[in-house]
């Protein structure tokens, strides 16, 4: 192949010219004297038409003897052709398959059940849904990473390995850490971030946190991506607006940059395009008395469930904030709420559609005997957050912060039924694997 290599997205910079693509063939089909191979290269994907009388014997046999995802390079001229989804074709003049596999592509045409695939995540990721979920998960960090960048943010990232207990002792996952005692896979980076606000003011942290909690739901993944802001002297509506924010921009980003994408998808642009501030505003009392009149038993004080928060969402047309839950469903580090100790200055940020919580989110105990209190209330060891406790003895300070659930985000803006098609790599309770 002597043509310069080309990526597919670049080709139609090149009409007229003759270009070689290396990628995979993902179909074919053929008549007794054509054969139309579907290439694809990671970039995207273009028709190549390959005509016996112009090429060698050779090619044309051996491109007859293609197996579904063979790995070839191939030579040809590029065509505009505005029907091609590429808006271009290659008129193939030459073939070189590099491997080309001895049995049956096990991800054929036909439909598979979701078990198969999720065994089969590393060759599922090539089908063209696939990628375009992970397309839009990319581009929902990229927009995320972006908007904090811009609104001054520093980058400061957290341990995954943690001897502190970040969210509650019941979702932990507990290691053997040398002589030390226990150690811990985060739950979420948050103490962390809180550290970091006092030193830089702005701060994010981003990367997999963990939950060892027995949910077999379609929200709940054993390991996912979090990205969690926090700033110093944000009060709990600062934090709120920024969230509102920062879901705002990216859904904006997505809806500009992966129209393709979510239309290949089937999803009704129409809702993501009404996601815009000011979201909706709703205390806990509020939601509980809203969640009883359309039928829910869910007594006051208790932590909605997914079925309160599908009930909740499918009233409204955009992301709402619940804010202001009882303090003994919430974490120990959510500051009292000034007028009503019962309660506590946090907000969580539900998803319409049933999608229910994307974003837990809250001001922060300040007072260090409450907070001595609260660790002491949940039963934590104390000595293992005097590091913690260390930024309320050297200049406390008003501070808040949340945690966006990346897959829960795409989940949303995909319209999946499922989580788990929003991770490259899945982790619930009884799958580690690939
Ligand atoms: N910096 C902070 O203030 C974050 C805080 N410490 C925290 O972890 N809050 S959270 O437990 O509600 O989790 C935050 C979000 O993390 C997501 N989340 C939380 N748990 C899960 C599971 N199991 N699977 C998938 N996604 C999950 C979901 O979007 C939640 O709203
Ligand atoms: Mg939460």
């Amino acid at each position: 192949m002597s043509a310069p290599w080309i990526y597919i997205h670049n080709l139609a910079q090149h009409e007229g010219e003759s270009v070689t693509i290396k990628g995979w063939m993902y179909n074919k089909r053929s008549s007794g004297k054509i054969h139309f191979l579907q290439l694809r290269d990671g970039t995207g994907t273009v028709q190549g038409v390959m005509v016996k009388r112009e090429v060698s014997e050779e090619a044309f046999e051996n491109a007859k003897r293609l197996w579904l995802e063979a790995s070839v390079e191939v030579e040809g001229t590029v065509r505009l052709d505005e029907r091609a989804p590429s808006g271009v074709e290659l008129t193939v003049t030459g073939l070189k398959v590099i491997q080309n596999p001895d049995e049956e592509y096990p991800i054929g045409k036909k439909d598979h059940g979701i078990d198969f695939l999720l065994d089969n995540r590393h060759l599922w990721l090539r089908s063209s849904r696939q990628q375009a979920i992970m397309r839009i998960r990319e581009r929902v960090i990229w927009a995320a990473r972006e908007y904090l960048h811009n609104e001054g943010f520093m980058l400061i990232d957290s341990p995954i390995l943690t001897g502190s207990i970040g969210e509650g002792a019941s979702g932990l996952f507990e290691l053997d850490y040398f002589e030390n005692d226990k150690a811990y896979l985060a739950q979420t980076g948050q103490l962390y971030a809180e550290a970091a606000a006092a030193a830089f003011g702005k701060v994010y942290c981003f990367g997999p946190t963990f939950r060892a909690e027995k949910s077999k739901t379609r929200r709940h993944l054993t390991e996912f991506w979090m990205l969690e802001p926090e700033v110093a002297f944000y009060d709990h509506d600062l934090n709120i607006k920024l969230q509102e924010n920062l879901v705002a921009y990216i859904v904006e980003h997505v809806l500009l940059h992966c129209k393709n994408e979510l239309e290949s998808l089937g999803r009704d642009l129409s809702k993501l395009e009404k996601v815009k501030p000011p979201f909706y505003r709703i205390t806990y009392d509020k939601a509980i008395e809203m969640l009883h009149e359309l039928g829910s038993s869910t007594p006051y004080g208790d932590d909605f469930g997914n079925e309160d928060e599908t009930i909740l969402t499918q009233q409204f047309d955009k992301p709402i904030f619940v804010e202001c839950y009882p303090k003994k469903v919430k974490a120990f580090y959510m500051k009292e709420h000034p007028e009503n100790p019962d309660l506590v200055l946090c907000d969580d940020l539900l998803a319409p559609e049933g999608y229910g919580e994307i974003i837990g989110g809250s001001q922060r105990e300040d007072d260090m005997k409450r907070l001595i209190a609260r660790i002491k209330e949940e039963g934590l060891n104390e000595k293992s957050y005097d590091w913690y406790l260390d930024l309320r003895k050297f200049g406390t300070f008003v501070h808040s912060g949340f945690g966006m659930g990346i897959e829960r985000v795409i989940a949303w803006i995909c319209g999946l039924e499922h989580i788990r098609e929003a991770s490259p790599w899945p982790r619930t309770i009884y799958r580690i694997k690939p």
